[in-house]
């Protein structure tokens, strides 16, 4: 029931419609297949949808926007955290399996038709993004030291590198084997240009010369101990005290299982790109996600959903508190290696809070479309907000049942009231507009739109709603 006067809704009320809603046998008759989220998940709604998801909001994600400030709208809100949010991390997030990394890195190259030039710019300039944000006020000449593979993981490196001079920075490049694929021999000719030398053996004095290293060595193509020269590259790595930040894996590391062939290597940061891999679970340090790339209908497939979402034009985000939790393997190797720990390096000193508190609102799955139930005073309104809704995609479909009754208490007595009740499926980025719009547009002062999200159903169905609906204002599709 909405409210007909100056009042304000009264949130159990909306509740106690939502769990008589679910247990409605006849909701199945809905001519789509869709699943909607149990009762109590409701309220896991990403923080756009309960928070009226304001342009440059961030949503509830458990990483914050790079660049971030204390003053920053994006700055997550401390009071709604809670220690058991940040130590969950791990279950909350899918980590790749390598058969799954390398059927997505297929997939983007078959139906969205990326080329692999496409993809490797951008986790490069992901890379690139993140190394500026580790390196925390960094004096622009800092010198990066930039390992690259065989591989894509290589190539990656290549293209971090021409990003890195462009922001300023003093690159140069260790290149072994370079593959003879005009891919990389056109970025090998790019940094070159810029006068970023690429060399084939790795530098004399490392820790004097250089500010960062980048391990961009081996990624999920890696199979078994590694081979000459790489092998004797990962023992000198594992002896540096200079910082080191790994691209998509800590070279040398089994995809899924870690440090299987013992190569003592344990990076300061990791850039995860697309996804973290299974191995990331026994990483210790600061860790970014980069590869801004991956359309949402992939993601679902890959089930990367509570995956936190890029900010504004972040190329990447830090997924915070993952160096954090635990006091295992990972945190010995590195102090025994007597590095400084970068969380205390960088954290505090960047106003970050020291994790990131909104994870408590993320839901273990975010879903990208949600059913909103909208009740209407009568017929002829309920019919004209859906038309509305329809017509200004903001909705692809709504469902009007003609009659429902509402109880609710009124000024101290129990009501009951017929009312129309709308059910309309979209994006759940569209929540925090549509809202706004049936606000406008109803009779009453606070109409009821509640959202509840959708879990499952037919995937042509659902394509069919995301291409009915449009894209949020702000052009962020926050679902
Ligand atoms: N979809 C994605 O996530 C994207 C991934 N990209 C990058 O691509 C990487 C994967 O690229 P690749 O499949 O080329 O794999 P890698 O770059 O991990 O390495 C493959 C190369 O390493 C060699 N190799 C494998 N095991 C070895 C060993 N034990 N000793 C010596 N050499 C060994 C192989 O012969 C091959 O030349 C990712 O990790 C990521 O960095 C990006 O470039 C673009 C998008
Ligand atoms: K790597």
């Amino acid at each position: 029931a909405g409210i007909t006067s100056h009042a304000h809704p009264r949130p159990h009320q909306a509740l106690a419609f939502v769990t008589h809603s679910l247990a409605w046998g006849s909701f199945r008759a809905i001519s789509s297949s869709i699943t909607l989220a149990s009762a109590s998940s409701v309220g896991d709604l990403p923080t756009a949808l309960n928070e009226g998801g304001k342009g440059g909001t961030c949503r509830s994600f458990s990483g914050v926007p790079l660049h971030s400030d204390s003053n920053s709208n994006n700055m997550v809100d401390p009071s709604k955290g809670s220690d058991a949010a940040v130590s969950s991390w791990r279950q909350r997030i899918t980590l790749l399996t390598q058969k799954e990394a390398q059927a997505i890195d297929e997939e983007l190259m078959g139906t969205p038709g990326f080329t692999v030039d496409q993809l490797m710019e951008l986790a490069g300039l992901s890379v690139a993004s993140a190394i500026h944000d580790f390196l925390a006020q960094p004096t622009r000449s800092a010198s990066i030291l930039i390992l690259c593979g065989p591989g894509n993981n290589g190539g990656d490196g290549l293209v971090a590198a021409r990003h890195l001079y462009h922001f300023g920075y003093r690159p140069v490049v260790v290149y072994p084997k370079r593959p003879a694929r005009p891919l990389f021999t056109n970025l090998v000719k790019q940094c070159e240009d810029l006068g970023i030398h690429v060399g084939g053996d790795m530098p004399e004095d490392i820790e004097a010369n250089f500010d960062c290293v980048v391990d961009a060595l081996f990624g999920f193509g890696t199979a078994g101990p590694l081979r000459a020269p790489f092998g004797e590259m990962m023992q000198v790595l594992s002896k540096l005290t200079t910082p080191i930040v790994s691209v998509d894996i800590p070279s040398g590391w089994d995809v899924e299982a870690g440090d299987l062939y013992g190569t003592g290597f344990t990076p300061d940061a990791l850039v995860s790109l697309t996804a973290p891999k299974k191995c990331a679970a026994l990483f210790r340090g600061r860790h970014y996600l980069g590869g801004r790339f991956v359309p949402p209908g992939l993601q679902h497939q890959y089930g990367l959903d509570a995956l936190p979402a890029y900010p504004g034009t972040c190329q990447c985000v830090e997924i915070e508190g993952w160096d954090e939790e635990g006091g295992d393997e990972g945190d010995k190797d590195r102090d025994g290696r007597g590095r400084e720990d970068p969380k205390d390096r960088e954290s505090t000193s960047r106003g970050r809070p020291s994790a990131s508190p909104a994870s408590a609102l993320t839901p273990a799955s975010t879903p990208e479309f949600v059913v909103v139930w909208i009740t209407a005073p009568d017929a002829k309104e309920a019919s004209a907000l859906a038309e509305r809704l329809v017509e200004s995609d903001l909705a692809a479909c709504v469902n009007i049942v003609p009659r429902v009754d509402s109880v609710y208490k009124w000024e101290g007595k129990v009501e009951r009231n017929g009312e129309v009740l709308l059910m309309a499926k979209t994006r759940a980025s569209l929540v925090p507009e549509l809202s706004a719009f049936v606000t406008k547009h109803h009779s009453y002062d606070v109409p009821e739109t509640i959202a509840a999200g959708i879990v499952g159903g037919g995937p042509e169905y659902l394509k069919w709603v995301r291409e009915s609906t449009r894209e949020p204002a702000d052009g962020r599709d926050t679902g």
